[in-house]
């Protein structure tokens, strides 16, 4: 049986605050398209207080922003950027480009190629987000793409150096201290001083990724990326503690991530709450996680793995870790996630700052059809076909054209009639 022994807020609540995030949003994306730069500008004031000269950092700002950062923070982006680039690589070199005879004379093939420019958004507005430039700028070099050009708003009134020394390592093109709807707005759209990417990447709170999804069409976009989701399925392997930490650790996000336990123990069950609360004591985030949890967090008590499997699936959470017996049974099983943590040893921190998997991932049951980002979301893959010999043409211009007719486009079938008047050998068969 399926207890749920805490439960968060009801859909509706969610759904309201989607529609007036997706209102303001809206008015937003409307002004900048009108007004370009001095919307920009003024959104940019009014929402971070921030209105320089220029939004985009020149050489010396950059450099400047570097010599800030201590050697020890420069080494150990150093290191976390090794990992994203090598797992990217590898992922990189798994995308094959095909060509294929499949009929004689047939010839048909794809290309991978990188888009030409994308735009990065890097969160900063509660936590300068670091490591977002490793997953966005780092993996689109890697993919190929050849103008990044990197967003992420002010951090305690000026660019964070750290964000910007990432951003720079990982190769951006232009370097921008903007942030929230108006920078996605300012790559999308372009003003007069942003010429505008084909894509726009990155996680960011509601407002980003409500922008993202309003301009896709116009621009492409990796996935809806918004605020943080967490779950842990557990049995009695591990203890209350551990999992207080691990949902605690994703809840202090945002006030509206949620945190959900699935366990199978129910002394885990049992023993949550109290644990909750005796980390909260010492997390200097304790204010926000804790809200989260009230409102988001939910205790899912059940009989079996398959129950839990079955819960697991239904939330279709951004990060599922799993910390069972047999945690394999699960990477065997689920279908609806953004990414696993398998075992006790890992977590989700690790995949968010270091260990090379890519951490913006799906939200808000988007890992139904998409997985996280990875260097495949900058490369398209275009088909391309020709027929090597006269037989071949033929020989589908025949199947060619009785299709078109089918479908009564005489156009169409004209283009495969006249290849069969032309190349068909005097004196064969109709
Ligand atoms: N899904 C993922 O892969 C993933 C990964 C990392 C982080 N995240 C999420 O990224 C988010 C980061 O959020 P953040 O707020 O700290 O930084 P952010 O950079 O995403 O947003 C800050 C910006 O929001 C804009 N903003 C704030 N209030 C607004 C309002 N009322 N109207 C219009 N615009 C407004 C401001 O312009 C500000 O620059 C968190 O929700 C986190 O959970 C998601
Ligand atoms: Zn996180």
């Amino acid at each position: 049986m399926i207890q749920h022994i805490k439960q968060g807020k009801p859909a509706e609540v969610k759904a309201d605050m989607n529609a007036q995030v997706r209102a303001t949003v809206e008015a937003i994306l409307k002004d900048i398209e009108t007004r370009g730069d001095e919307a920009v500008r003024e959104y940019s004031a009014k929402f971070d207080k921030w209105q320089p000269a220029s939004f985009r950092l020149g050489a010396e700002e950059i450099a400047a922003c570097i010599a800030a950062v201590p050697e020890k923070a420069l080494d150990d982006i150093r290191f976390a950027q090794a990992q994203i680039r090598r797992f990217a690589q590898v992922q990189r070199d798994s995308l094959k480009d095909v060509e294929v005879e499949t009929l004689p004379g047939v010839v048909l093939g794809h290309r991978n190629i990188p888009m030409n420019s994308v735009g990065c958004y890097i969160p900063g507005g509660k936590y300068p987000l670091i490591a977002s430039a490793h997953m966005s700028v780092l993996t689109a070099k890697v993919a190929g793409v050849k103008r990044v050009i990197a967003c992420a708003p002010p951090f305690e009134g000026r660019p964070c150096p750290e964000i910007v020394a990432a951003m720079h390592l990982a190769g951006a093109d232009e370097i921008y201290c903007l942030g929230g709807v108006q920078a996605v707005a300012a790559m999308a759209i372009g003003t007069e001083s942003i010429a505008p990417v084909d894509m726009i990447v990155g996680p960011g709170n509601a407002f980003v990724a409500e922008a993202k999804r309003q301009l896709f069409g116009r621009v492409g976009i990796d996935l809806f990326a918004g605020p943080t989701e967490t779950m842990v399925i557990c049995d009695d392997s591990v203890d209350a503690e551990l999992v207080a930490v691990d949902l605690l650790g994703q809840a202090e996000h945002g006030p509206t991530s949620p945190a959900y336990c699935i366990t199978t123990s129910k002394t885990i069950a049992a023993e949550l709450p109290a644990a909750i609360d005796k980390v909260l004591a010492r997390l200097d985030t304790a204010p926000v996680a804790s809200v989260s949890w009230c409102d988001y967090g939910e205790i899912i008590l059940c009989d079996s793995d398959e129950e839990a499997l079955q819960e697991a699936e239904r939330l279709c959470s951004e990060h599922v870790q799993v910390m069972t017996k047999d945690p394999d049974w699960y990477l065997q099983r689920m279908t609806r996630y953004g990414a696993l943590f398998l075992g006790h040893r890992t977590n989700v921190s690790y995949g968010d700052k270091v260990i090379g998997t890519n951490h913006t991932l799906p939200t808000q049951g988007a890992g139904r059809y998409t997985g996280g980002l990875w260097v495949g979301k900058f490369i398209k893959t275009h088909t391309y076909q020709r027929v090597l010999t006269d037989e071949a043409s033929v020989m589908v211009g025949e199947y060619c054209s009785r299709l078109c007719g089918y479908e009564h486009m005489s156009g169409h079938k004209e283009q495969a009639d006249i290849r069969v008047r032309r190349l068909k050998p005097e004196g064969t068969p109709a």
